[in-house]
């Protein structure tokens, strides 16, 4: 019997993850989780087991469901590669609109204290304007002292070096227009950068869900999640871990390192996808925010293959062991190996399905 994991209601819409793995390894019955009511999933694992590519799936079937909207926030291009499906649109260098970021959220960008000179005059200029050029020609014309003026003129023009902010950037509408969704591909963008685009279609996607302006049931999915959680995009994620299952949008996190997480990221989440982790802050951190699951379960089921993992489903109270099923898009994410380099073959895992 096929089992949907996170499932509050009778039916509904679910994706195929994967098969119950039976302690001898082999596969038992297959393993769907829920897609029909908002979620937070948070997917960890030590690097190289499978984080990634167990996110590729959750984006495959997302793409089938109806009603659903993925939004992949691809800090490594690592999913590029559904640029290819039909339906995916790949959106690389992705720009946002300059007031998608609330006053408050430049001055954590470019690290001013908002209570000192430059700060403030930095927010004064976010309030005012909706563009850069704007907020640049406030910052010149303001009567402010004139070493204030540069030193805010001199931040702001660090905003303009990343080349992200743009009167036409996007907006949650347009994030979740493309049919099966869309991958933002922010692989050439530093970590202020891409935490910046991400903070804004965060913020963007929870509010419209709030003004009821789309249908569909935004999923943002965030590859490297210890990167935003730490930075600019925080606030938004927070936001939509607390209180995002009201409008109807769902989170996907993944990282390698959830002891850096926020409490609230991994106490909130109703499914965790654990890979193998060997770090015992890690898996005192997901021990900690579920003791009821985790004590003793986790350890003693710890995967130990990638693509095998314990899944913990708040919904009916369990921990399964899973093997997480093959991706059918390309994976993009996969280390390249010195000895395939020499040969010239790729390791791609499609690529070695196609010639085994
Ligand atoms: N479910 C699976 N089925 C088959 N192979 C898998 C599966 N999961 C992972 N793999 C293999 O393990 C490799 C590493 O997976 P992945 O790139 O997702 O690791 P990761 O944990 O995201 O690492 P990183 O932190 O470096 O991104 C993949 O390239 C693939 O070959």
């Amino acid at each position: 019997m096929t089992e949907v994991l996170g499932r509050t209601r009778d039916e509904g819409i679910s994706g195929h993850l994967g098969h119950y793995r039976a302690r001898d390894g082999s596969a038992g019955a297959p393993v769907r989780i829920d897609f029909d009511g908002p979620h937070v999933s948070l997917v960890v694992g030590k690097r190289g087991y499978g984080k990634s590519y167990t996110l590729g799936v959750l984006v495959e079937e997302l793409a089938d469901a109806k009603g659903v909207a993925p939004v992949v926030a691809d800090p490594m291009g690592a999913f590029t590669t559904f640029g290819g499906v039909s339906g995916f649109e790949v959106v690389s260098e992705p720009r946002v609109s300059a007031d998608a970021l609330p006053p408050r959220a430049w001055c954590d960008l470019l690290g001013l204290d908002h209570e000192r000179p430059t700060g403030s005059l930095v927010w004064r200029a976010a309030t005012e304007s909706n563009t850069l050029a704007g907020m640049n020609d406030f910052v010149s014309n303001a009567e402010a002292n004139s070493a204030t003026c540069r030193a805010a003129r001199n931040h702001l023009a660090l905003a303009e070096s990343w080349d992200i902010f743009s009167p036409d950037g996007l907006t949650a509408e347009q994030c979740v227009e493309p049919e099966s969704g869309i991958v933002l591909d922010c692989s050439g963008y530093d970590e202020s950068a891409m935490n910046a685009v991400v903070r804004a279609v965060a913020e963007d996607l929870y509010r419209v869900r709030i003004a009821e302006s789309v249908r569909k049931l935004p999923w943002l999915v965030v590859d490297e999640a210890h990167a935003f959680f730490g930075g600019v995009a925080a606030p938004a994620l927070r936001t939509i871990v607390t209180r995002g299952r009201r409008p109807g949008v769902s989170l996907v996190a993944a990282t390698q390192r959830p002891a850096v997480l926020p409490e609230v990221a991994v106490s909130q989440s109703d499914l965790l996808v654990a890979h193998r982790l060997t770090s015992r802050n890690d898996r005192d951190a997901l021990a900690n925010a579920r003791p009821a699951y985790m004590q003793g379960s986790f350890t003693d089921r710890m995967p130990e293959t990638p693509g095998s993992a314990v899944v913990v489903d708040d919904a009916t109270e369990s921990v399964h062991a899973v093997r997480i099923r093959k991706r059918r898009v390309e994976h993009g994410g996969g280390s390249p190996s010195a000895s395939n380099v020499c040969s010239g073959e790729t390791n791609s895992p499609v690529t070695e399905l196609r010639k085994g």
